[in-house]
């Protein structure tokens, strides 16, 4: 017998095996709507103009390759925090926040979900939306945190299920930890409303619940970078302490660049030395310290307020670019003949559509129409252009009539 005979194959990851099915695909129409990337109309990836400003700046400094402190590039740290809860942030300026430069927003619900499964004095589960992003059971199960769940998308409506999900956190254990998607929920498209995250937060305060927000698509899902975080924001001004993931993949187009960040909302500014010092003991053994280049865009765009103005640009030119080709997909359907109510397509927001498709039309579009998509019907709207949307319409007719 062999070392390794234990060793299982594993399953292929729901996203990123659907990018390499599509790359092996020789069909001419195929369309990639799996992972969660942007492409510009001619299906190409999207270099950001503010990005590649920023690198011809960092180019010209000749910057050394040394060792990134543990915790990170500070500068970075200071600008994300600063980005996620707005200049005027009062817990910033009291030293309330604790920040620290993750491996992009995975890295990040790592980082935080070992602190949480090692410190946490609360009721030691968290609990993630039904149904949420593929990635956040396993990274917080390898994190030892026992993952519940609590009701968010009405399949009915294709909407929030918004006295679920009252009912729901009411009824758990208090003191649990909340997993919230801060803007663009991914799958669904679904965000709370102003009101109902005001709603949330009562709610929160009475359980005194713990939440750590996933903010991986702040400035995606309305091109507002503020309108984006108001459920972060508010969630701050009520005194709710919480923790935060960003990442700067989607939003500034760095995903290869793994750049993300973790913030601690702490009590004191004594608390926050603490926690800073026990994510450092964390980070260390884990990946000793992060990748230079990333956080060295990410200041360059943040520091500068020209740079940050085209930012904003580039923020708009793909959040716009979706908001059309969600129209357009309305509108192809209906011109393909589909009676059904698409109206969901156009009510969510963000990188994605949850289309509501079964598992058995899903695989129809994979095999019949070489259009690649998860299995829970979601639909990554980037991969969707002004020359494919017919097609991905008349396909997706053909699969549901
Ligand atoms: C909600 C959410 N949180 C965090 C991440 C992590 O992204 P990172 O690149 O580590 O910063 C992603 C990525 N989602 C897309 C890509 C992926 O699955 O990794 C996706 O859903 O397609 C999310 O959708």
């Amino acid at each position: 017998s062999s070392w390794w005979d234990n060793v299982e194959m594993g399953p292929p990851d729901p996203i990123f095996s659907l990018t390499e099915r599509f790359k092996a695909d020789t069909h001419p129409n195929k369309v990639n709507l799996g992972v969660g990337a942007y492409r510009d109309d001619e299906t190409k990836p999207f270099i950001l103009p503010s990005v590649k400003k920023a690198e011809e700046k960092i180019r010209s400094k000749n910057m050394d390759k040394e060792y990134s402190a543990i915790a990170g590039n500070v500068e970075f740290c200071k600008h994300s925090i600063l980005l996620a809860l707005g200049e005027h942030s009062n817990i910033i300026k009291e030293g309330l926040t604790t920040t620290v430069q993750t491996i992009s927003g995975t890295g990040g619900l790592c980082v935080g979900g070992h602190f949480f499964s090692r410190y946490f004095s609360g009721n030691k589960e968290i609990y993630l939306p039904i149904p949420t992003w593929g990635n956040h059971t396993p990274i917080f199960t390898l994190c030892g945190l026992p993952v519940k769940q609590y009701r968010y998308y009405d399949p009915e409506t294709c909407g929030l299920d918004h006295n679920g999900l009252l009912e729901n956190l009411s009824k758990i254990p208090d003191k649990s930890i909340i997993l919230l998607h801060a803007c663009a929920h991914n799958p669904t498209g679904v965000d709370p409303k102003p009101e109902q995250w005001k709603e949330l937060a009562e709610l929160v305060k009475k359980k005194n619940h713990f939440p750590f927000f996933d903010m991986a698509y702040q400035g995606f899902a309305t091109g507002n970078l503020e309108k984006d975080a108001f459920g972060l924001r508010h969630f701050v001004e009520e005194g709710i302490q919480l923790a935060l993931t960003q990442s700067y993949a989607k939003n500034m187009g760095l995903y290869g660049e793994r750049i993300g960040a973790f913030t601690m909302v702490c009590a004191t500014k004594d608390e926050a030395d603490r926690v800073f010092s026990q994510l450092k003991r964390i980070i260390r053994p884990m990946f000793s310290n992060p990748p230079i280049h990333g956080a060295r865009i990410v200041c360059e765009i943040l520091k500068d307020s020209q740079l940050t103005d085209q930012w904003m640009i580039d923020i708009k030119t793909m959040a716009n670019r979706i908001l059309s080709v969600r129209q357009k997909l309305v509108d192809d359907l209906k011109k393909a003949g589909s009676v059904r109510n698409w109206k969901h397509i156009t009510d969510q927001i963000g990188m994605f559509c949850f289309t509501g498709l079964k598992p058995d039309q899903v695989e129809k579009l994979i095999n019949d129409h070489h259009i690649y998509l998860t299995k829970d019907g979601r639909i990554s709207m980037a991969g969707v252009t002004s020359k494919n949307v017919e097609y991905i319409a008349k396909s997706i007719h053909d699969v549901s009539k």
